[in-house]
């Protein structure tokens, strides 16, 4: 039996994983910045009063994207006028974290100024995380990839039975490019139903887009915490420490990995200034502090594309004020205002990118996160759904819910992979339902749905374990086997 059944972990290496690990319950913080022992007890009674699952306090964001933010867990903690003062208030370690090149431009650079109990480096060498995850890449080449033009479509993965949680969760789908060489990307699914137990990821790679599609994340970070939803998107920055709670348990989702450069707002062009994402839709934690000491804490550190483990005996979420640009952040996919035509046409689907990561080519993205959110469809004598198209850039496909509005049969927590010009485009029903509405059909509103696309300039590798998943769906193509010919030469239309 491998280590891996489908494209989950299999169950047995699972409970090996966590005897060698030697982490036993769900580790949740002391809530309140006041313990000075492992939490372990505490939060035990809190599950166990709560169910089987962490109970989520009332949060509070900063609104704004790439803001300069300040924030403090206690009043008085942030220096003023300089960061790193000999005593910094509160006895405070400072610590910087850089997520651009000292010497970016201004406008491009990002950094954050950490105000700790104790500083990140206060733990024990990092050892190669064994055994070893085996399901997850950020090279890409054909010693550990296939390449495929065809269509391909995935059925949403069962979420395992055995406990997971979502490091051990984490699979990579295809990915392009290298995280030594500071230029690609990766695409990752997970299925989890446990919280991470004493531990937190940190990502030396690259920066985490997480769409989750089934059960919320309660994710703690350096900065402070998140509660994301289905339905939201989280940006976890390379390099930032976090920890994933599952309170509701079974969870599934996509997660967009980029190497080299971050996700930024679309410019507009004609759009004017207002319109899709707006920036103040884009939500930062506050300062959040936990001072457990907390023997056997393990940090699991991602670095190209294997893991390592380091412990350390205190929580690494001991953050009580931090200053900077550079942070975690939220943004719920609802509050996108999408555009479009109203009159004829269907428009190409950049219009709807939330967040773009650029590559040095101007308007040649590394990796776009577009959503086909909830809208009105007005156009006359037009082809409303997406048009039949071969596209230079390649296209990985999820569905958070509902119904996607080219494929009758693409499920929630399915995915799909349109390559490089791999010719792709409405199912045969789709098709010939809206040919049959013909030219009178009325101002239509796209309901209870929200698909999105990664889309990049790369093309993807495919990883072995995708390729020949059981939940790969070998019919795919079959979708488009019933386009007949419409061609009737003698009719002039
Ligand atoms: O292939 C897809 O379904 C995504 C897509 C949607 C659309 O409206 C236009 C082009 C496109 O690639
Ligand atoms: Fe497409």
């Amino acid at each position: 039996m491998g280590k891996w059944n489908e494209l989950g972990p299999n169950p047995l290496f699972l409970s090996q994983l966590s005897l060698i690990s030697g982490t036993s319950s769900p580790r949740r913080s002391s809530g309140s910045n006041s313990a000075t022992t492992c939490p372990d007890q505490k939060r035990k009674k809190a599950k166990n009063q709560m169910g089987d699952h962490p109970s989520i306090p009332d949060v509070d964001y900063l609104p704004g994207f790439h803001n300069h933010f300040s924030s403090e867990a206690i009043p008085g903690a942030l220096p003023s006028g300089q960061n790193n003062p000999l005593l910094c208030p509160l006895g405070l370690y400072a610590e910087q974290i850089s997520g651009t090149s000292f010497t970016s431009p201004r406008k491009s650079n990002l950094r954050t100024w950490l105000y700790r109990i104790k500083p990140s480096v206060t733990h024990e060498p990092f050892q190669p995380r064994l055994p070893a995850h085996g399901k997850l890449l950020s090279e890409f080449d054909a010693s550990n990839c296939c390449a495929t033009p065809t269509q391909l479509r995935w059925k949403p993965v069962v979420i395992p039975d055995a406990p997971t949680d979502f490091v051990d969760g984490l699979f990579t789908m295809c990915g392009a490019g290298s995280s030594y060489l500071r230029h690609g990307f990766a695409i990752h699914m997970y299925t989890a139903n446990k919280s991470m137990d004493n531990a937190a990821f940190c990502n030396a790679d690259g920066d985490f887009l997480i769409v989750p599609q089934e059960g919320r994340l309660w994710i703690t970070t350096e900065c402070g915490r998140l509660l994301v939803s289905p339905g939201e998107v989280v940006v976890l920055p390379q390099g930032f420490r976090f920890n994933v709670a599952l309170p509701d348990g079974p969870s599934r989702g996509y997660v967009a990995e980029i190497f080299g450069t971050h996700f930024q707002l679309p410019d507009l062009g004609p759009i004017g200034a207002n319109g899709l994402a707006a920036p103040r839709d884009f939500l930062a934690p506050k300062a959040w502090y936990d001072d457990s000491s907390c023997p056997g804490y393990t940090v699991i550190q991602k670095y190209g594309g294997e893991l390592f483990v380091a412990r350390q005996d205190f929580s690494p979420f001991n953050v009580v004020a931090w200053h900077g640009n550079y942070v975690p952040y939220k943004y719920d996919l609802t509050k996108f205002c999408p555009f479009n035509t109203v009159l004829m046409d269907h428009g190409d689907p950049s219009v709807n990118t939330v967040l773009t990561a650029p590559t040095d080519k101007p308007g040649v993205a590394l990796l776009d996160f577009v959503i086909f959110p909830p809208r009105w469809l007005v156009a006359e004598h037009t082809f409303r759904p997406p048009y039949f198209h071969r596209n230079c850039m390649s296209e990985f496909m999820g569905l958070i819910h509902g119904g996607y509005e080219a494929k009758a049969d693409f499920l929630p927590g399915g995915a799909s992979l349109h390559s490089c010009m791999t010719p792709h485009g409405p199912d045969t029903k789709t098709f010939e339902a809206n040919i049959a509405q013909g030219n009178e059909a009325g101002p239509h509103r796209i309901k209870d749905t929200m698909a999105f696309m990664f889309e990049s300039c790369l093309i993807p590798r495919i990883c072995k374990w995708a390729l020949n998943s059981p939940s790969r769906d070998p019919d795919y193509y079959k979708c488009w086997i019933g386009l007949r010919p419409h061609f009737s030469p003698q009719s002039g239309k």
